[in-house]
């Protein structure tokens, strides 16, 4: 009886997402429970998981664990699911007339890769040529925020953060670089410690050769994480 239910869940995830492929993919009841009734909810599952594997959750160092993981999963690392924590991104006039690329670089990233629920640890480079609009320096940092905060693939983080800047900003001339290490690579299945993923998305005239070439050498990918 469970196993079918789950089966049931699982077709209403898969057909009942809303949006573009761009998107997340949600369902459509997504808001429907508060955050408290999330938390509710996710609390006795983990505690569950837990009981699972056989812990005694009357030891003083498991007891809150649930509650813990709970509260961090709605309110922390998949905060960014809700769209009412997008961070407003105030425009300014580009009264300076600065005409070359603007270039927000090493911007931290901490992800969670949604195969295996672990976490995805980088910098993202993000650069755009203004076309009339500025945008104040920390939104960009904001906006990388607010969409690693779901479970991610990293190309999808890429392609997303691009066409909120591209909306923000009002041109197509945004583009994106990630390097990041994925733990789920890194510390179980493969366990190649060293490798990282980098992925780009190059909008308007970051298609052109000289100008993604620009780009890329401002951000030269040396990072250390
Ligand atoms: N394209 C892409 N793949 C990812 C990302 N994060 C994790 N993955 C990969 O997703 C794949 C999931 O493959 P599965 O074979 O279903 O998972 P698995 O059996 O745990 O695979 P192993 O990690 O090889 O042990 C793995 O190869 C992960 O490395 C990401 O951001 N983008
Ligand atoms: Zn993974």
């Amino acid at each position: 009886m469970k196993i079918e239910k789950d089966i049931e869940d699982f077709d209403s995830i898969g057909n009942d997402h809303i949006g573009t492929s761009a998107d997340t993919p949600m369902r459509s009841d997504a808001f429907n429970l508060t955050n408290d009734e999330k938390i509710d909810i996710i609390k006795d599952d983990v505690r569950h998981i837990m009981e699972t594997l056989g812990l005694d959750l009357t030891d003083d160092s498991l007891s809150g664990t649930p509650m813990r993981v709970a509260k961090m999963f709605v309110k922390e690392i998949f905060g960014g699911l809700n769209p009412d924590k997008k961070p407003s991104a105030s425009t300014f006039d580009n009264k300076y007339k600065y005409g070359e690329m603007l270039v927000e670089k090493n911007i931290t990233v901490y992800s969670t890769c949604e195969h295996h629920l672990l976490p995805i640890v980088g910098r993202a480079h993000v650069a755009y040529i203004s076309n009339g609009t500025v945008v104040g320096l920390s939104k960009m940092n904001r906006i990388v925020d607010y969409y690693a905060k779901r479970p991610q693939v990293q190309e999808r983080l890429t392609i997303q953060i691009v066409k909120e800047l591209q909306s923000v900003l009002n041109t197509e001339d945004v583009a994106c670089v990630i390097d990041a290490k994925h733990l789920c690579v890194n510390s179980r299945g493969i366990r190649d410690i060293e490798s990282s993923t980098v992925t780009s998305e190059f909008g308007g005239k970051f298609k052109n050769e000289e100008t993604r070439r620009e780009f890329l050498d401002y951000i030269k990918l040396d990072t250390q994480f």
